[in-house]
């Protein structure tokens, strides 16, 4: 059975096709090409159009590989960013990026229409300036709320791209349930909120739970394509719900980092939990496949080495990434710590700037070279890895026994290494086309190859090589740790 995935991350897009024996899952990139968002004039926007050409481009070599018509095609991508459908049926709207400056423009007046402690507590959603909820409310407050009012449909990324084969409007389930404006215990979008923010509820398209079909590639596509028609199936439309969904484990107990522009840390539960802690931590609450909860945190991730790349590259010094993490290796451990999740990181631009004002800032020496740089991140990342397994560990009441890295920030083999130093666990690595694997596994479920998401894991299992990284050093480790949480907000 041959399937084709679709992965659309902030720094890349890739299209995969995936052949299932009954046994083992095969899979083979066939098509990828570059993401990012492109400033105009101060505002970010995705270039959507172009994202819908690579994705037809990938389904088009999808079909020649495969060498027959798949089964199915899922399509899953960051979550939060959406494009508004008109009266006609047609785009809109330009796709904005979420680290968009209009949200933080507008936050004092945002968080006086609901604050950030009742919004958490209406559905457990992390609170940050990049979710749809605060997109919506930064349009309206900066006079575009008549686009809200004109329009006929919001539908996020992968729901967008679904929508132009198919014609079909939805909104996938994860992508709904971290958007800040659903509810769980209707499991359904959260009328207080949408009428606090004032969002049309009838904006908002009915949900569909992965692993079902959410329609057929029309005839028109299909033709304009070239391809015969298919169906499209609804997978963990965010990436990250498709990345955790591929853990190549059941083992309760287990952490996950799924790693790419950002680390979204957490576990897996059988429900959601929404206290005074995951509120004052800003652990998210999100909904996962197979009837599962993943209650994670965001850390600012390998965005913080991409954008030294970008910067680099504007001074003619070209590196690859796999380049700098070995200048990386080379360097001495814990001259200098960051806290990755600080504000001034959050925005694109200069970023070896930034991480040198935050080292003097601290009173640490500044890095000069671009493996001092990687290094300062890379032991920092691993330190933040180890506040939120300890955070979790503190809500959960239970000890994380093993650490999953998911995805392609699984090929930074010293940061696989230095997670394990800091936190003090095994980690296991893969699968790194973490997001597409799961994508597969959630058609293989629509197509009745597998009966659960127990079944896809073990099939993952047998399926990945898994490398395995065990801790060492822990005196220095733990005592950086003791420095790293005096950079930490007071809260945290
Ligand atoms: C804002 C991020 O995109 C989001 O929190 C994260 O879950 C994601 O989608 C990573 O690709």
């Amino acid at each position: 059975m041959k399937q084709i995935a679709f992965d659309l991350g902030a720094s890349s897009g890739k299209v995969m096709l995936g052949e299932f024996d009954g046994t083992c899952l095969t899979t083979e990139v066939i098509h990828r090409f570059p993401n990012r968002q492109i400033c105009v004039s101060d505002h970010l926007y995705w270039n959507f159009l172009g994202i819908y050409q690579n994705l037809t481009e990938g389904i088009r070599k999808g079909c020649a590989a495969a060498g027959g018509t798949p089964v199915s095609i899922g399509i899953d991508a960051y979550c939060n960013d959406f494009g508004l459908i008109g009266r006609n049926g047609d785009l809109i709207t330009q796709v904005r990026c979420y680290r968009d400056l209009r949200m933080a423009r507008n936050e004092a007046e945002i968080y006086r229409i609901m604050s950030k402690r009742e919004l958490h507590f209406q559905n457990g959603n992390q609170n940050a300036l990049f979710n749809t909820l605060i997109q919506l409310a930064a349009m309206r407050l900066e006079g575009d709320g008549f686009l809200l009012d004109q329009c006929e449909t919001l539908l996020h990324i992968p729901d967008l791209l679904t929508y132009f084969l198919t014609g079909q409007r939805h909104s996938e389930y994860t992508l709904a349930s971290v958007s800040q404006m659903f509810r769980w215990e209707t499991s359904d979008w959260n009328p207080e909120i949408l009428s606090r923010f004032e969002i049309p509820a009838k904006l908002l398209a009915p949900i569909i739970m992965p692993g079902t079909v959410a329609g057929e590639m029309t005839k028109a596509t299909a033709e304009e394509i070239g391809v015969p028609r298919m169906k499209v199936t609804a997978v963990g439309g965010h990436d990250t719900a498709s990345a955790v969904a591929a853990l190549p484990t059941n083992e309760p107990h287990a952490a996950y980092i799924s790693s790419g522009t950002w680390s979204l840390m957490g576990v897996e539960i059988p429900k959601p939990i929404i206290n005074e802690q995951t509120y004052r931590y800003n652990i998210a609450i999100e909904g996962g496949v197979g009837g599962r909860y993943r209650m994670l945190k965001n850390v600012m991730g390998l965005w913080l080495i991409q954008e030294c790349r970008l910067k680099y590259r504007k001074m003619g010094m070209e590196y690859e990434f796999a380049e700098l993490v070995d200048l990386a290796r080379r360097e001495k451990s814990f001259v200098s710590l960051i806290d990755p999740d600080d504000e001034a990181f959050y925005m694109p631009g200069d970023m070896l700037r930034k991480i040198r004002d935050y080292c003097t800032g601290t009173g640490q020496p500044a890095p000069e070279t671009p493996g001092q740089f990687i290094r300062v991140i890379e032991d920092s990342l691993a330190l933040k890895y180890r506040w939120v397994m300890e955070t979790l560990e503190k809500i959960l009441g239970y000890r994380i026994e093993s650490i999953y890295i998911l995805g392609g920030g699984g090929k930074d083999t010293l940061l696989n290494q230095l997670t394990a130093n800091a936190c003090g666990r095994t980690v296991y690595v893969g699968p790194q086309e973490a997001a597409l694997t799961g994508n597969f596994l959630m058609q293989l479920k629509a197509a009745g190859a597998i009966g659960n998401l127990e079944q896809g894991r073990e099939v993952i299992a047998r399926s990945t090589q898994i490398g395995v990284y065990e801790p060492q050093e822990q005196k220095a480790w733990d005592e950086a740790y003791e420095y790293f949480l005096t950079l930490l907000p007071r809260s945290e």
